[in-house]
């Protein structure tokens, strides 16, 4: 018999595309995209990222042609993390440490993925973005340096994915019994068409430590470069910087209690000297604009830090 009323199928409802994230048959990277197009690759070495690229392909970070990828040395480009000493070792803090710290010379740990909400609106291209974390800890280390042999601590080394911006974040747990003094930096190599075309703004009128000619200077305008460049800037957080190239925007940063920024670009001579950067031309290509905290910090027992970055790729 007909039933005059039949229960009605219930829809399936379309499928939302999710943001895929993989790791390397050899476990030696990370890589997530989204429905939308746009990725991002992290080496477990250093937790360096090491490419960035936006929906339509276009690579926002630079990595040297002869930059190691094996775990052999620090990677010339991408995001290589500074910790816990900016610079080579000059205190007793530093004391037996390498130049920039172990934080970019240490494998980390994958700890996992989460990503925000699905849209439901139609035509959602699914989620918005995806965090990768990764962890280290004082345990991890190959070869513990004499002072730090004292300290311990757990560092969460977060990288979100979004459609138009990547976040890195830090946070740094005392996680002994002692404080201990630290410096950290988003050593980051933005990638340029040609230097000779970039301007960063948002830093001018402020007194920043000259690393190539010494002392403190202060610059009217914004930042140009036509010779090596090394300074260290004190700026409040709350003030936006940016990079722009043929005065167009390209990129845009805002920073979380993250106070100093240095500017770098090794021009030519010093390029010469640095085995592991090419193509010979290769200082035109990139320009770092690294965030941080030069000023050194004090970590009490049982504290944790935060700190990051977020750039919009205009
Ligand atoms: O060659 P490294 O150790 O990666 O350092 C590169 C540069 O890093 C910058 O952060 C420093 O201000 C420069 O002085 C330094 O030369």
């Amino acid at each position: 018999m007909e039933r005059s009323k039949k229960p009605s199928a219930i829809p399936v409802s379309p499928t939302i595309p999710t943001p895929q994230v993989s790791i390397s048959d050899d476990n030696s990277r990370v890589t997530a995209s989204l429905p939308t197009g746009e990725s991002v690759e992290v080496l477990l070495f250093g937790a360096t990222v090491l490419s960035w690229k936006t929906a339509k392909g276009k690579e926002n970070l630079f990595v040297s042609s002869k930059a190691h990828l094996d775990g052999s040395k620090a990677v010339r480009g991408g995001i290589p993390l500074v910790f816990p000493n900016f610079g080579p070792s000059s205190n007793k803090a530093t004391e037996g440490l390498p130049q920039h710290g172990f934080a970019r010379t240490t494998k980390w740990e994958y700890l996992g993925k989460s990503s925000s909400e699905s849209s439901t609106l139609p035509n959602s291209s699914g989620d918005s973005s995806v965090k990768l974390d990764f962890g280290l800890s004082n345990t991890m280390l190959d070869k513990i340096p004499s002072e730090w042999k004292n300290y311990q601590f757990g560092i969460t080394y977060s990288v979100t994915l979004g459609r138009d911006d990547l976040e890195t974040s830090l946070a740094i747990r005392n996680t002994g019994e002692k404080d201990f003094e630290f410096q950290t930096l988003l050593h980051s190599y933005w990638a340029v068409d040609n230097i000779s075309d970039v301007s960063v703004s948002g830093l001018e009128k402020i007194s920043f430590a000259d690393k190539v000619g010494g002392g403190k200077e202060e610059e009217s305008g914004a930042i140009t470069v036509s010779s090596e460049v090394d300074r260290v800037y004190h700026v409040d957080p709350s003030q936006g910087i940016a990079i722009s190239e043929k005065d167009k925007p390209r990129f845009d940063f805002t920073r979380d209690m993250l106070p100093d920024v240095v500017v770098w670009n090794p021009w030519i001579e010093k390029s010469r000297t640095m085995s592991d950067l090419a193509p010979e031309d290769a200082y035109k290509r990139f320009i770092c604009v690294e965030t941080g905290s030069v000023n050194w910090n004090t970590l009490e027992a049982g504290d944790t830090w935060e700190g990051g970055q977020r750039i919009k790729a205009l």
